[in-house]
């Protein structure tokens, strides 16, 4: 049995720093994680990075060959079929071939990491993702999505509702179990107001919607409060990556997640019960 986390959110919410943090964490205290770069734009790295999906394709080689833009690269680079086409000469059959054939040099790759690009669109308009992770599943992996939202949004409600739409569309698309972080809590000056958003009531968030937003829009708003509730996810666990206690209760949030270390119940529940004392 294996376990992943898939870190998904929007540009620049922390996902690539969450994964070198994480990395650090489980260093110190003596787990084997491994990092996997998904991300074929991706430059600068912070962590090991244990698999790069830029040995198989690079936005450059994308960009080169279908002569795109770098976003449309991405996308093309991501979406199944273009990968298929574009591999074909790099005599790898398949993203999963690679992922199957990057697996067989760790002995001991059970707990992976995904650190994904920024594009919400690979989880939302292609189906790229979504079929990596049925191929994670097939493998007995036990996988959760992990989706990192910055905690600047929760100072603008419209903004933060925006980012509740696009975990939601994750949600839905990738039918994972799923864990909301809100990260880079330490540039949130103001913490005194921080529980209404991590555990928010649907209508104080639909009335402050209301009160940012014209009039004709309070239908609508409505309904984007009703569909948050109705799938009760806007729950969020907030992240402060300079505190190594935040980095362990949201690890122990994920694992239990995608119920790894099952066997260390008790470590968990001394977890949770030091969690009472965590300052935000
Ligand atoms: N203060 C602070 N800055 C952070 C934190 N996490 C990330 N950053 C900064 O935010 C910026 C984006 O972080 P990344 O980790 O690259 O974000 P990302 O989600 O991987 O970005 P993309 O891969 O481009 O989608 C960088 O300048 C980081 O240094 C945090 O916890 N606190
Ligand atoms: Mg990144």
């Amino acid at each position: 049995m294996g376990y992943a986390q898939l870190v998904i959110g929007p540009s620049g919410s922390g996902k690539s720093t969450y994964c070198s943090s994480l990395h650090q964490h489980c260093e110190s205290i003596r787990r084997t994680m491994h990092i996997v770069n998904l991300d074929p734009a991706a430059e600068v790295f912070n962590y090991p990075v244990a698999m790069d999906i830029r040995e198989l394709v690079t936005v450059e080689d994308v960009m080169e060959q279908l002569k795109c833009g770098p976003n449309d690269g991405l996308m093309r680079c991501m979406e199944y079929p273009f990968l298929l086409t574009l591999i074909a000469f790099k005599h790898f059959d398949s993203l999963y071939n690679w992922l199957d054939e990057e697996l067989e040099n760790f002995a001991d790759a059970d707990y992976l990491v995904f650190d994904c690009p920024g594009q919400i669109e690979i989880f939302t308009h292609v189906p790229v993702l979504k079929n990596f992770v049925e191929h994670l599943k097939q493998k007995n992996f036990n996988v959760c999505a992990v989706y990192l939202l910055d905690s600047q949004f929760v100072s603008d409600v419209p903004k933060f509702i925006s980012g509740c739409m696009v975990s939601l569309s994750a949600m839905i698309q990738l039918e994972l179990p799923h864990v909301n972080i809100l990260s880079k809590m330490d540039l949130l000056p103001d913490k005194s107001n921080i529980e209404e958003y991590l555990d928010p009531e649907p209508r104080t968030l639909l009335s402050e919607l209301n009160e940012r937003m014209a009039p004709q829009f309070a239908k609508l708003n409505k309904a984007l409060i009703e569909l948050v509730e109705e799938y009760s996810m806007v729950r969020f666990t907030p992240l402060d990556l300079r505190k190594e206690k935040s980095i362990q209760f949201v690890l122990s949030e994920i694992d239990k997640c995608i119920q790894f270390g099952e066997d260390s119940d008790v470590e968990i529940k001394e977890l949770d019960e030091g969690m009472d004392q965590l300052e935000l």
